[in-house]
């Protein structure tokens, strides 16, 4: 389940709906990736205006219709008014689910302040499945995401699962371990971490980088079905040693949309402020490390997408 990434147009960093429709063949045809988690991280959700996100996910919705198995909406906001404003607004355009983050500038203080927040904002979508999106490094709201599963069925009825993006697999592993009787989905957001935490029970994963190695992501995920344990290392080492190479270049949601120009050849325009885009060094060493480990070849690359700063 890869990152939706909206796609800003080049000069003006305003949204580009125009490029979804050819992204959604992308991903399913070259990718093997057909859900879809829309205005997250990697989409800079929390950048957009609540008018933009609208658009974004109706835009999903309609171009994924018949094509995509799951389109998630993330609709966490500051304001409970908005988030629950996204939420009705996923439920009405058709979308399969919600997910949202904690609010995280008057942030929640403990597990129950967290709970209320979040069943208020499920409650305006109540036919559609929740999922509490967890990723502490960005919000600054570490309560653990296992204290948060305990009882939050009784508070949350349409409570769905959980999107982790921490490295903390002691949280992720207890919360998978304390949920063995429900059926809960817990989705994975640390890329190069992911067959650890498909060992503690992941069921599945949420990742800016299945936008351009979804295909080997899948091919990790087939061995270790199999349970071809070695085969799946050997993918999940590949994939860490582009990312380990790419993070110690600096890597965020700039990169990764550059990166994701690189390879699909789809212009995702430059990230929106304060974000600043890729440097031309950031995505020739890039493009030369994913060819070096066969995750790119020359005839995947297009004239005229690379993404670069002036
Ligand atoms: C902090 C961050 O952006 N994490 C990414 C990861 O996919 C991350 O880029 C990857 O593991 C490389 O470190 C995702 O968890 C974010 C995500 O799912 C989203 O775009 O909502």
């Amino acid at each position: 389940m890869p990152k939706a990434q909206s796609g800003f147009k080049k000069l003006s960093r305003e949204i580009n709906l125009s490029v979804i429709g050819q992204y959604v063949d992308y991903l399913v045809e070259k990718q093997g990736v057909k859900n879809i988690f829309v205005n997250g991280t990697t989409g800079e959700g929390l950048s957009l205006s609540i008018s933009e996100r609208r658009r974004v996910a109706e835009e999903w919705v309609t171009k994924g219709r018949n094509k995509l198995d799951q389109v998630v909406i993330h609709v966490g906001a500051l304001s409970l008014k908005e988030s629950q404003e996204l939420a009705k607004h996923a439920a009405e355009i058709g979308a399969d689910g919600i997910a949202v983050i904690a609010p995280f500038f008057l942030k929640p203080q403990d597990k129950d302040d967290l709970i209320a927040f979040l069943k208020e904002v499920a409650a305006a979508a109540p036919a559609l499945p929740f999922y509490y999106y967890h990723i502490p490094a960005l919000t600054g709201v570490k309560i653990r995401a296992e204290e948060l599963l305990d009882g939050i069925q009784e508070k949350i009825p349409t409570f769905q699962g959980l999107k982790f993006s921490d490295t903390d697999l002691l949280d992720f592993g207890q919360c998978v371990d304390q949920n063995r009787q429900r059926q809960f989905a817990f989705l994975f957001g640390v890329d190069e971490q992911l067959l650890s935490a498909l060992v503690m029970g992941a069921t599945g994963a949420v990742g800016s980088t299945y936008n351009y190695l979804g295909q080997k992501t899948n091919q990790m995920l087939e061995a270790y079905e199999r349970k071809d344990l070695s085969s799946a290392l050997n993918y999940q080492f590949c994939i860490q040693r582009f990312i380990n190479f790419v993070v110690k270049l600096g890597f965020g949601v700039s990169q990764t949309k550059a990166i994701m120009t690189l390879v699909s050849g789809i212009p995702m325009g430059p990230p929106r402020l304060p974000l600043q885009r890729a440097s031309k060094e950031f995505i020739d060493n890039a493009e030369a490390k994913l060819k070096s480990l066969g995750f790119l070849s020359l005839t995947d690359l297009k004239n005229g997408n690379l993404e670069t700063s002036s």
